[in-house]
């Protein structure tokens, strides 16, 4: 298996204003030891209104957490009042940007071609897209979650060159698992990520398939981030309430290492 550093990234969602950003991404950096940022990549990703203090304090002591944000426009300016452009964000410094999380999807009605859209959109910026899939609970009970995701892949994907999609980092959440306590069992995670795995193969080739990194996110925490990342093809976590308290998220990006803080 290809080395694949994991990558744990926190998204705040709508909570945290720019003040309360800063004191979380300070006591964030104090808390977790230089050393484990080998081991693993460490991301916040919070509300636009408080990159730029994030960036601020992140170039000042020149901190080892990267930043991103948590949706994009499609397009790149113009008239689309209430909208953030990718070039917006990359001139912020932002690495990352979620698309297609499960709340955009649902709350926004965003559907595969959006998200296809605002994908490309990330990349013609530079930005790494955290590419959200996964299934609700109706699917899953159905017993369809592995279709329902590769397709949802697929639609994600579609018409993106192989070397754009090696850029990519996935994130499989399901729906039912988010805020809500219940997470995937390590082996339901690890299925679907490996057959998201395999249908990168399977479309764009074995370098990309082992190449990309695929997160697991819903009801992550400090005591079961470990033996996610343990499976296979998860390589890391996208956590959502986990990462508000800055300690406490400390804690799981070093368990994630490898090792609880000392
Ligand atoms: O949606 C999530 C991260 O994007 C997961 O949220 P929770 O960790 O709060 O379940």
């Amino acid at each position: 298996m290809a080395a694949r550093k994991p990558l744990i990234a926190g998204n705040w969602k709508m909570n945290l204003n720019h003040l309360e950003a800063i004191g979380v991404t300070q006591k964030l950096a104090f808390a977790l030891p230089g050393k484990y940022y080998d081991v693993v990549d460490v991301a916040v990703l919070p509300p636009f209104t408080d990159l730029r203090s994030v960036q601020t304090l992140v170039d000042a002591d020149a901190m080892p957490i990267t930043y991103g944000g948590q949706d994009l426009s499609p397009e790149d300016s113009g008239a689309f009042t209430g909208d953030v452009s990718g070039a917006m964000l990359a001139k912020l410094g932002c690495t990352w940007v979620v698309v297609g999380h499960s709340e955009r999807r649902t709350i926004h009605g965003e559907d595969d071609a959006l998200v296809n859209r605002k994908v490309r959109a990330a990349l013609r910026h530079g930005l790494t897209p955290i590419l959200c899939l996964g299934e609700g609970e109706d699917v899953r009970e159905a017993g369809d979650h592995v279709r329902y995701c590769t397709a949802q892949l697929d639609g994600a994907l579609e018409g993106l060159a192989a070397d754009d999609v090696a850029k990519i980092v996935l994130a499989y959440e399901p729906v039912w698992a988010i805020g809500t306590g219940k997470t995937a069992g390590v082996s339901d995670a690890q299925e679907v990520c490996h057959a998201l795995r395999e249908r990168l193969r399977e479309v764009h080739g074995g370098p990309v398939a082992d190449g990309v990194r695929i997160l697991y996110g819903g009801s992550v925490k400090s005591d079961n981030v470990a033996d996610l990342v343990k499976s296979d093809d998860v390589d890391g976590a996208l956590v959502g309430g986990a990462s508000l308290n800055p300690e406490g998220f400390a804690e799981l990006c070093a368990l994630a290492a490898g090792g609880p803080l000392p």
